[in-house]
């Protein structure tokens, strides 16, 4: 039985998206997955899918009423626009939009041209295959949650991270591996790597090299998901678990990319900033690990009190619901990290503070003043 993510219909919609420039509006062949998907019962593997919790009648009535991806998404809060032109130049997309409103919206449309060259190169189909074919994930949840009641202190992601748009090179002298590997040794639950190239001088070939190294934590693929492919890429060099930026993902590709990564057993980490976004991202079932950034992608502005005031507000609905949190930026001392586990965080996000360090693995023991164990 055909997968109902490897499906025909589902691949033509990923032909049709990357054969040229079809501007923001309603885009039917995701409208005709979706109706349908609601028509016969969804396969997913060996598993029948429930109909109701794939879809939200609400949102199919949207697309069927004509909105376009930016009207749907502003009607949900978000502000990043989404150009839907990956064949046009910049100047045609600034003609269009205006030029990118922040940082944040330049990086995703610069996501969506490098997406569809990359389906151009590798269809979505030879990336399936090649995710099937990957060695079984690590459990990204189960390590944070045993590293937490290990330790008494907030299990570690930590990051491998050579630059960042906010702070330009963080290490000059950088090999992914050894970084990744004395992480591991110094007792990082968890690493994240980094794989835009370039904002970041991530690359999808340090996920892999990381994954062939030896190195035993789960990692987590860092990037700016826009597209089901991505998933499908990052699974089939090697991650356990994806990111997912509220700020960026209508609450139904949310929902959507949730399911694919059910599917190839990776964990989302759903990442929010706000109060709007926390709101959305609790109403979608499924959610176990909501990281809550304390930078702002859009400004670059650091505040640890982001975390505090978040978990204040919405502590309860996050316990009831036994989600992880994981306090993500901004992170330098003790002080920090007490800070955000007695705000309510069961793991931390950390890539600036450990990576600058001449010995990133020993930084740790410097982050939460004491050795962690594995
Ligand atoms: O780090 C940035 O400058 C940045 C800019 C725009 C979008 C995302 C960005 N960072 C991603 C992250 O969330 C951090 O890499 C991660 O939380 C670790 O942060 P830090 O410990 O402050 O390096």
């Amino acid at each position: 039985m055909e997968s109902f993510l490897a499906s025909r219909s589902v691949r033509s919609s990923f032909a049709a998206a990357a054969a040229g420039s079809r501007g923001c509006s309603p885009r039917p062949s995701r409208v005709a997955i979706l109706a349908g998907a609601r028509a016969r019962p969804l396969r997913a593997g060996p598993k029948v899918l429930a109909q109701d919790d794939m879809l939200n009648a609400t949102e199919l009535v949207q697309w069927e009423n004509g909105k376009s991806v930016n009207d749907i998404a502003a009607s949900q809060g978000i502000r990043i626009r989404r150009h839907c032109r990956p064949t046009a130049s910049l100047k045609e997309i600034e003609e269009e939009l205006g030029a990118p409103l922040n940082i944040l919206e330049k990086i995703i449309w610069d996501k969506e041209i490098e997406v569809a060259e990359g389906l151009a190169k590798k269809p979505l189909k030879e990336l399936i295959e090649a995710a099937a074919k990957s060695p079984p994930t690590r459990d990204f949840y189960g390590a944070l949650e045993a590293a937490y009641k290990r330790n008494g202190v907030p299990a570690l992601i930590a990051e491998v991270k050579k630059a960042s748009p906010s702070r330009g090179v963080l290490r000059e002298n950088f090999n992914p591996v050894e970084i990744a590997n004395a992480y591991e040794k110094n007792g990082a639950a968890c690493l994240s790597i980094l794989t835009d190239e370039k904002y970041f001088q991530g690359s999808f070939e340090n996920l892999e090299k990381v994954r062939a190294s030896g190195v035993k934590c789960p990692l987590l693929c860092k990037e700016f998901v826009i597209d089901k492919w991505q998933i499908y890429n990052a699974r089939s060099k090697g991650a356990d678990a994806i990111l997912l930026i509220a700020a960026v993902l209508t609450d139904l590709d949310m929902k959507y990319f949730l399911r694919i990564c059910k599917e190839l057993g990776m964990t989302a980490l759903i990442e929010v900033h706000d109060e709007k976004e926390m709101d959305r991202v609790l109403k979608i079932n499924g959610v176990k690990l909501i990281g809550i950034n304390n930078r702002s992608l859009e400004t670059f502005v650091v505040d640890t009190s982001n975390t505090k005031m978040l978990l204040e507000k919405h502590g309860d609905s996050i316990r009831e619901k036994g989600i992880l949190v994981v306090g993500e930026s901004g992170l330098f001392t003790p002080d920090d990290v007490a800070y955000v586990q007695n705000a309510g965080v069961s793991a931390v996000l950390v890539g600036e503070s450990l990576v600058k360090q001449e010995d990133p693995g020993r930084a740790i023991t410097g982050l939460f003043g004491k050795e962690l164990l594995h």
